[in-house]
């Protein structure tokens, strides 16, 4: 279910929008546009979709618009043209036209957001920053603070709700940030480069938990960051902007996989495909593997029987290897070494290196009860070389 629908959406910030607009539709740039009539274009002709639980980052560089698209979720920048529509239980409100107490309901009750300098009162303690929204939404003093607590709880401070800000550490500071931002219990959460000024392992850390966090609560949350590895450990979807546009959206894998123009591929060849690729995209699938006498070389003298592509056994000439079956939270340090393990061919990278780390064996692909591919160190290094990816181009 779509809870956040963007479309043809245009921000741009200036007074001249009669003569903008009609230059944007003609294809001018951005520069041009400056040069032309003082506006900046902010945000065009966005579209997107975000459904009920899913993690969407706006990825680009620095200028390229993701922060001012993130700012009109809530209503903060004016927009030009189109619809930004936020679902209000069985509704859907353009928060391009709606008036100003359908604005306030929107931002106190549907949209939240949680900002990079997470933006805490420094008068107030821990707990009161926490429990300040819910004032807002109306709450009592002793329900408010009930719920700050439990939220604290969540992010692991309850220790430090009498203490003032400017006693906790940023790493701290920001899960204050995301506990206030939790406590509203809002459908939509905006979260604009959050932990970017956090260091690497705290970062990590937060994004764990926001995962974490998000698994529980089942929140819809739009997250912006400039670093690719960030998007696609939280995000189920990547839009990538530059210069105002949107100019890929998809799934985590599939940016990595098919980076739609040089600029997306830039991005890409930086990042660690042990986080996003999976079996699949990896394999050598079984039609390509050499063949004989009805087996197919799995390499290091291994040969795969099959039979209606059903496993059958690994041979190392006539003696069979010992085999054995994974599947996704099993301990992999339990498999026994110089094993064949069947995986499914979702597995994650990261799970099949470590396999393979283990039992000193390829592995065997399968999709339901099916072999289809194999896993050995060519296939891993290929995409540790960033060989994995193709790059398709973009139609206009
Ligand atoms: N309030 C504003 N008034 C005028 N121009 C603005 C305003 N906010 C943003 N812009 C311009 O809009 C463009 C997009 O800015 P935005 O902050 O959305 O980029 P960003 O991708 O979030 O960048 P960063 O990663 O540096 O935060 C920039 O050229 C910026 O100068």
């Amino acid at each position: 279910m779509a809870v956040v629908t963007i479309e043809h959406l245009d921000i741009v910030f200036g007074d001249n929008l009669a003569k903008t607009l009609p230059l944007m539709d003609k294809g001018h740039t951005r520069n041009d546009i400056l040069g032309l009539t003082g506006d900046v274009v902010g945000v065009q002709d966005a579209n997107i979709e975000v459904n009920e639980g899913e993690i969407c980052v706006l990825m680009g560089l620095s200028g390229s618009g993701k922060s001012t698209l993130l700012r009109a979720v809530n209503g903060l920048n004016k927009i030009a043209r189109g619809r930004c529509l936020v679902r209000d239980g069985d509704e859907m409100v353009d928060m391009a036209t709606c008036d100003e107490t359908k604005l306030r309901h929107m931002r106190t009750h549907r949209v939240s957001m949680v900002f990079q300098s997470f933006a805490l009162m420094p008068w107030l303690t821990v707990l009161e920053n926490v429990a300040f929204g819910l004032e807002m939404q109306g709450m009592g003093l002793k329900e408010r603070l009930s719920k700050a607590k439990e939220q604290l709880d969540m992010v692991g401070l309850t220790q430090w709700a009498d203490k003032k800000p400017d006693e906790l550490s940023g790493g701290m500071r920001q899960r204050v940030g995301l506990a206030r931002a939790f406590a509203m219990d809002t459908d939509v959460l905006l979260m604009d480069e959050p932990f970017s000024a956090l260091d690497p392992l705290i970062r990590s850390q937060l994004q764990d938990e926001l995962i974490e966090l998000q698994k529980r609560l089942n929140k819809t949350i739009i997250f912006v960051s400039h670093d690719l590895d960030e998007a696609l450990k939280i995000g189920s979807k990547i839009a990538i902007m530059e210069s105002a546009r949107i100019i890929q959206q998809d799934e985590p894998e599939q940016i990595v996989l098919n980076p739609a123009t040089e600029y997306v591929e830039k991005f890409v060849a930086h990042t660690n495909p042990l986080n996003v690729l999976c079996g699949s995209a990896l394999m050598t699938p079984i039609a390509e593997l050499a063949k004989k006498e009805a087996r197919f070389s799995v390499g290091e003298n291994l040969w795969l029987a099959l039979d209606s592509g059903q496993f059958q056994g690994v041979y190392n000439l006539e003696e069979e290897v010992a085999s054995a079956q994974w599947a996704p939270g099993m301990p992999i340090e339990q498999v026994p070494a110089n094993t064949v393990v069947r995986v499914d061919e979702t597995i994650t990278m990261r799970d099949a290196v470590e396999i393979r780390y283990h039992t000193d064996r390829p592995l065997v692909l399968e999709n339901a009860g099916q072999c289809v591919g194999i896993l050995s160190d060519h296939n891993f290094y290929h995409a540790l070389l960033g060989k994995h990816f193709s790059r398709t181009e973009v139609s206009s």
